[in-house]
């Protein structure tokens, strides 16, 4: 143990002290560091928890404290587990003293392709500007766009410029630091099939990187059927040759369990999975990533997850707006491919998952994966489907789906869909885990309810009146908008009678936290260049997602299931409600008091 307790002084003035730990943990390390470049310490911590997990590291006392039973040491002990930060600290110290003589630094270029398009305008480079403004990209970076379109750089910078905003609380600077933002954009027009063209975007891109380590981010915000053929120029024109390639993949991963795997393989033939960064943007959302927090950081909520305390659970999706100027998209896909196959299944799978070993990738994605294949096929009774239909009110005639001139007239497209699904497992026998997602309904909201049991031998029955369920505990989750995390409690109504109500225990976060909520986009994009995969699709649990749904599917469009037409900006189809009776369930959010 004694010779771990030693000291080093980097050429660039870094200096490291270890020291075992006792009385924290067996396997532990802590050690204080000094830049004279002034890395502070918790900026390297935030680094070891990247490297070595959020959970292995800590600070205390101002000192790095890591555990050598949660990172990559081959040994699992403290000789290894001092390597490995030596060899982080290295790479710091390389940074610092590089600073100096401007040489090995890394680089990042992160290329947008598809440059020209809504997801690129409305969420890429606003979440790109809102990570500089908040200092979390590299020192050195370069965004390149890239689409088919002809424009000049200032050209992207124009276009670019009209979506870019500063968040409400951040607005000191915020023009100036557009201007040296926009200033880090370039642009390249080049078909998506072109050797050639990717090979020009790749001299272009080592003219940035000016012979620094070379990292390069894709992000393919294109149609999907041309991600491979993207991926093939990408990967063998324009990777880094020094550095990391990473290439973020948008949905739709496939249409089905066929296409999703044809896609897979034909992405492996030019990158490994480890490369693949599949983004389901609703894992970026906060209280997507709050929901382990809540559960394995509160004693209170863990003990009641299961089946013995849980009556059902219920996801929930909701747009007040139809599928305007993306209705040829859309009538491909539909709202179970669109919105359940992906994003409600992965908050699902997150929420009824096992502890995870860390709260490392793997072990996450191991877990959520388990779910997944412990799922029960879905029955066709156990779903219902709907399409909206046009609609006046107020003098205002809205459009139906089929008015959008991209959908072709008779098309039976959900736009809708309600379904019960089951997990197979210990935990959940028997728990109806109820999705519903919806276009053009009265309301935009995403939601997790989670309905308790009723309270065995009540004695306060009486005073709840004869509907048990209105009377139960309810936990909601509000994804958005308004973020917030409720629990609906029976209580005493203040006065000398003996009366119960319903009430909130409201953590509302616009009213607890004053800092704006970063948009999903930024956390994604910050962990693709990060390298940290814990909030993107793995392909196994891709995989599993499409078992489960392919086969419902494949019926509802073999047998031409026809919707339950609803009015544009009603509450959708009944036919949802008597679904939810057959499982003995109330929608949540149809209640009174939501
Ligand atoms: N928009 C959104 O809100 C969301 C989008 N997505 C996914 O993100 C990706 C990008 O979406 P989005 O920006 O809306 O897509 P767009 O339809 O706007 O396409 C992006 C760009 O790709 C090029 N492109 C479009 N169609 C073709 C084609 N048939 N052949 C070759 N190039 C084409 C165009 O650029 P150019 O002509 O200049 O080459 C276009 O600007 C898609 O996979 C989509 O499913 C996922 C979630 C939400
Ligand atoms: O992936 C998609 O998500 C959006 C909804 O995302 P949100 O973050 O605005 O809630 C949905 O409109 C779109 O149809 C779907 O493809």
């Amino acid at each position: 143990m004694a010779s771990l307790s030693s000291s080093l002084t980097y050429p660039s003035g870094y200096s490291v002290a270890f020291s075992p730990v006792n009385g924290i943990r067996h396997r532990s390390l802590s050690f204080l560091s000094a830049s004279p470049k002034g890395l502070k310490a918790d900026e390297l911590c935030v680094r070891f928890q990247r490297k070595f997990g959020r959970s292995s590291v800590i600070m205390q006392d101002g000192a790095i404290v890591t555990n050598s039973d949660s990172t990559e040491s081959s040994k699992s002990s403290l000789k290894g587990l001092k390597e490995e930060v030596l060899s982080v600290l290295s790479e710091e110290a390389a940074k610092v003293g590089s600073e100096s003589d401007g040489q090995n630094q890394s680089t990042v270029s992160i290329t947008v392709v598809g440059a020209s398009g809504d997801l690129a305008k409305k969420k890429i480079f606003p979440a790109l500007f809102a990570l500089y403004y908040e200092d979390c990209l590299p020192e050195h970076f370069t965004i390149y766009g890239y689409s088919r379109s002809k424009m000049t750089d200032v050209e992207l910078r124009n276009m670019v410029s009209k979506t870019l905003t500063c968040r409400i609380d951040k607005r000191a600077n915020c023009g100036e630091k557009m201007e040296e933002f926009l200033k880090r954009c370039f642009y390249h027009s080049g078909q998506y099939d072109s050797q050639e063209h990717f090979t020009e975007l790749d001299k272009k891109l080592k003219d940035h990187e000016a012979g620094r380590i070379s990292n390069r981010l894709f992000y393919l915000s294109i149609p999907p059927n041309i991600f491979v053929d993207a991926v093939k120029c990408a990967s063998s024109s324009a990777s880094s040759v020094n550095g990391w390639t990473r290439v973020i993949v948008e949905k739709p991963f496939g249409r089905d369990s066929e296409t999703s795997a044809a896609l897979t393989k034909s992405l492996k033939q030019y990158l490994e999975e480890d490369q693949i960064f599949r983004i389901d943007h609703y894992l970026g959302k906060e209280l997507v990533e709050n929901l382990s927090v809540l559960r394995f950081s509160n004693l209170i909520f863990e003990p009641l997850w299961s089946r013995q305390y849980i009556r059902n659970v219920q996801f929930i999706f909701s747009e007040d707006f139809g599928t305007e100027g993306r209705g040829g998209y859309f009538d491909h896909y539909g709202i179970i491919r669109d919105i359940m196959q992906n994003h409600l299944l992965q908050i699902l799978a997150l929420f009824a998952m096992e502890t995870p070993v860390s709260l490392d990738a793997e072990d996450i994605r191991n877990e959520k994966v388990k779910v997944l294949r412990s799922m029960r096929p879905i029955q066709m009774e156990d779903v219902v489907i709907g399409q909206y239909k046009s609609h006046t009110k107020g003098g205002v005639t809205y459009p139906g789906y089929t008015d959008d001139k991209t959908v072709p007239k008779d098309s039976q497209t959900p736009t809708f869909a309600a379904a019960a699904l089951f997990i197979d497992n210990a935990r959940w026998d028997g728990v109806p885990f109820l999705m519903k997602a919806g276009k053009a309904l009265h309301t935009r909201r995403a939601e997790i309810r989670v309905q308790f049991r009723h309270v065995p031998g009540n004695l306060y029955n009486r005073n709840t009146g004869c509907d048990l369920d209105n009377a139960t505990n309810e936990l909601v989750i509000r994804v958005q908008p308004d973020e917030a995390i409720y629990l609906k409690i029976n209580n005493k109504v203040p006065g000398l009678g003996m009366r119960l109500d319903r009430s909130n225990l409201n953590l509302l976060y616009s009213a607890r936290y004053s800092k704006e909520i970063p948009d999903a986009y930024e956390r994604l994009l910050l962990d693709a260049i990060e390298g940290e995969r814990r909030l993107f699709i793995r392909s196994d649990e891709l995989d599993a997602a499409w078992s489960l749904f392919t086969p419902l599917l494949k019926e509802i469009e073999e047998k031409r299931r026809i919707p339950e037409y609803y009015p544009y900006g009603s509450r959708g189809p009944v036919g949802a409600h008597y679904l939810a009776a057959k499982h003995k369930v109330q929608w949540g959010d149809m209640s009174l008091d939501q």
